[in-house]
């Protein structure tokens, strides 16, 4: 067990920043796999518990300002060496980020310019259909085609279909009429999942698990969730649980740094299952809120990486029979039809509870969201529009449904 001095402080932070995210490893890189299971975890030389120091604030201080914060250094039972030292939390801007501009855009005004290639690409649709002519089978058809091909799914597609066709055939048919109808046929889908992720103050810590395939977005989606918890005053621990690569772990440091949360790692190709158990453990010794743990991207087709969540949850539970307390699936809203298979597996292995999805900004087929919900009946918690922290909120079902539909205000 070693506690290190927290190099990401001692590195010129610009030049740390962009190795991180400038460059990242592709799958091939990484190891195929991880060791078996340990029959209990065992304490690792390579674990440790980063502190991220404060250029501005010592602990005392903190406690001082009644951040809440105890700053001490906690002897851990099972591994003695280890020493914690809790983060500082001034609300100082955040190393790293630029300046907040004067006057912050709305979510809506950004949420609609997010879903834009979305919403175009119905919008553009729904023009080429119902423009000066009188409504017909055919068009009803084209009309599901457009939705069909923004991912909505057959069912939701044919559902808006049946709706627009009733009491409108043989006269002009307003596309604003049809964007109308289908941001509300959107919106009934999508209510009932459309659910906060809610911390429950009896699980302290509150353990929650990040999944996802390659790339979708779970380290800087935890980023975004933990900076939410921070500013609601939450101790968050994060648990850098990708070993397979060493940019994930140090992506996840500097999201720590900027938000001045601990962040528990192990070196590169560690078993992520015995980090999950130094993470519980530990943040139930500081009397952390919430451990939000990050894990390695893999397909839903590989079945050893599949078995290594199972393995990870098995051993979660060996310190905290009820945890993990939430299971969050990280989608990445470009791949269209795949999340649906996605949902399918990383839910059976590895009990999803609720859905994030990411990268509505970048894709024409955010309708993928509608058929999983239709589908799967899994709560959404977040969506994500882009890379900053403020780029990912709470979902609400009649924001996204109206900004999808392309509908101004
Ligand atoms: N445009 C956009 N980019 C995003 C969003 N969320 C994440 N990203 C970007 O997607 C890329 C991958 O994000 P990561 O957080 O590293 O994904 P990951 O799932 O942890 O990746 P692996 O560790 O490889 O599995 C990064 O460049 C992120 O900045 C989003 O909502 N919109």
């Amino acid at each position: 067990m070693v506690t290190q001095e927290n190099d990401a402080a001692t590195k010129p932070k610009q030049s740390l920043f962009r190795r991180v995210f400038g460059r990242k490893e592709t799958p091939d890189e990484r190891p195929e796999t991880q060791s078996a299971e340990p029959a209990t975890p065992t304490p690792d030389e390579s674990l440790q518990v980063e502190i991220l120091e404060t250029e501005i604030l010592q602990a005392e201080d903190l406690d001082a300002g009644g951040l809440g914060l105890a700053a001490a250094q906690v002897e851990r039972e099972d591994q003695p060496d280890a020493e914690i030292q809790p983060e500082i939390a001034p609300r100082a801007a955040p190393p790293g980020e630029p300046p907040a501009p004067m006057q912050k855009r709305s979510w809506w005004a950004r949420l609609r310019e997010g879903l834009a290639r979305s919403s175009n690409s119905i919008g553009s649709g729904l023009i080429a259909i119902f423009t000066k002519r009188k409504l017909d089978e055919s068009m009803l058809d084209d009309l599901e085609d457009v939705l069909i091909r923004a991912d909505l799914g057959v069912a939701t597609a044919a559902r808006i279909a049946k709706i627009v066709g009733k009491g409108r055939y043989d006269r002009n048919v307003e596309v604003d009429e049809v964007k109308a109808i289908l941001a509300a046929e959107v919106e009934r889908v999508l209510s009932p999942y459309a659910r906060p992720l809610e911390i429950d103050a009896e699980k302290k810590p509150y353990v929650i698990l990040v999944v996802g395939v390659n790339g979708s977005g779970k380290t800087t989606t935890i980023g975004k969730i933990a900076a939410k918890f921070s500013a609601e005053g939450r101790r968050v621990l994060l648990a850098a649980g990708d070993t397979f690569r060493a940019a994930a772990i140090e992506q996840l440091m500097i999201w720590g740094q900027r938000l001045h949360c601990p962040v528990i790692s192990r070196e590169q190709g560690a078993d992520a299952s015995a980090l999950a158990f130094d993470a519980i453990k530990a943040a139930q010794e500081r009397g952390d809120d919430v451990v939000l743990m990050d894990t390695a991207g893999r397909l839903q087709n590989r079945t050893e990486l599949m078995a290594e969540l199972e393995k990870i949850i098995r051993v979660m539970k060996k310190v905290d029979a009820t945890a993990p307390h939430a299971v969050l699936l990280v989608l990445d809203a470009t791949v269209g039809q795949n999340a649906m298979s996605q949902v399918e597996i990383f839910g059976r292995v590895a009990g999803v509870t609720g859905l994030v999805m990411t990268k509505l900004d970048g894709t024409a087929r955010g309708g993928i969201l509608v058929a999983i919900a239709d589908k799967f009946q899994l709560p959404v918690h977040f969506i994500g529009i882009g890379e900053t922290a403020d780029d990912l909120e709470a979902f609400t079902a009649r924001d996204f449904a109206r900004a999808i539909a392309g509908i101004e205000d």
